[in-house]
């Protein structure tokens, strides 16, 4: 029988596992400050339905900057639409800063876009007033949320500084370059303090110097301004820089980047509900995975290798194993 004190130290054991596993979580909970679960989003014409989100899962955490790759039409857009506050699901969750997206009335919906969300697009013309200077547009989204003027004029200075386009105070869009209109744009976008920055495609149509400063000024959105930024590009520049690479596939989550300071990259995969996951297209075609592939059940972990292929001896050490391509070599 175990003895009273070994109960005691599992029960050390636990407590102090509960302590690390508290102090590890962010400040908004235990689930994230966004969370999409099994979010469906079909579309629905008089001749054709579009599933655009077809089961959709994500958590991203509060201070996180995640960029959200994936082919045209894979559903980007889609999911910014709905975390924006501009479209409905079909079906599924979707919460973001504790707002069910699903069951939010008609006020809510309005303080969410006001004050929980700011949100860049690709054309700059969509995120700016042309008629109004650098300043006034960064000061308008402060006007509508009924900031003092004087405030107003202030808090837009000062972002229009933090965000490296203080020269631009007193200039319209057209006088602007186009790297120079997205940071005004990240400016107007988080002027009310947002939780969550979401952009699409914000670098889209700028050259690798205007891109390299919008992101610039998303990362101190980020860093600085305490956004959790979740941005849609097809810009390597973007989604190398950034710690986590999400890729949506068929409107679902499918693979995921994690890199470490270094720039080393770690590949990683969403298994779903019903243990159903994608892998990374780069391994697929290296290891020359088609159809049905074989699995190995493994002490600490599964192996996939190409049908046909015998896999190695139990307690082969994984270094010295024969890589996929090597192996279909031999047959
Ligand atoms: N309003 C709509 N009505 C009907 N179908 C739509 C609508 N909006 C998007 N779709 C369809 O939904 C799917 C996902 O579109 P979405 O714009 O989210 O993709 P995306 O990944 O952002 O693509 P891209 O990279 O080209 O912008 C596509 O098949 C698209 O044609």
């Amino acid at each position: 029988m175990t003895e009273p004190s070994s109960y005691e130290g599992a029960g050390g054991e636990l407590a102090a596992l509960e302590a690390r596993a508290r102090a590890a979580r962010r400040p908004t909970g235990d689930e994230g400050l966004i969370v999409c679960d099994n979010l469906v989003r079909v579309y629905r014409t008089e001749e054709v339905e579009v599933q655009a989100l077809q089961g959709l899962d994500l958590v991203v955490s509060e201070g996180e900057c995640v960029a959200l790759v994936g082919a045209s039409g894979s559903g980007k857009s889609t999911l910014l639409s709905i975390l924006s506050g501009l479209d409905l699901p079909t079906a599924g969750r979707a919460k973001v800063a504790g707002h069910d997206l699903l069951a939010m009335g008609r006020r809510e919906r309005l303080g969410y876009r006001r004050h929980t969300v700011g949100f860049v697009w690709q054309q700059a013309g969509r995120n700016l007033l042309p008629y109004l200077t650098a300043l006034e547009n960064v000061a308008l989204p402060m006007k509508y949320a009924r900031v003092p003027r004087r405030s107003r004029r202030e808090k837009a200075a000062e972002l229009l500084g933090v965000l490296g386009v203080a020269h631009c105070r007193d200039r319209r869009p057209t006088e602007l370059s186009g790297g120079e209109q997205q940071r005004v744009a990240v400016a107007v976008a988080t002027a009310n303090s947002p939780r969550v920055l979401l952009a699409d495609e914000p670098t889209g149509e700028l050259d690798t110097a205007g891109g390299e400063s919008v992101f610039a000024a998303l990362r101190r959105a980020n860093e600085h301004l305490g956004a959790t930024v979740l941005v849609v590009t097809h810009d390597p520049l973007v989604s190398e820089q950034v710690r986590r690479t999400v890729r949506i596939r068929d409107g679902r989550t499918s693979t995921e980047t994690l890199r470490e300071r270094d720039g080393r990259g770690e590949e990683f995969t969403v298994l779903d509900r019903a243990g159903r996951l994608q892998l990374p297209e780069e391994y697929v075609e290296r290891y020359g995975l088609r159809g049905r592939v074989r699995l190995t059940a493994e002490p600490d972990h599964v192996g996939v290798w190409p049908d046909g292929t015998e896999p190695p001896d139990d307690g082969t050490p994984n270094e010295t194993r024969t890589s996929g391509a090597d192996r279909r070599k031999r047959h």
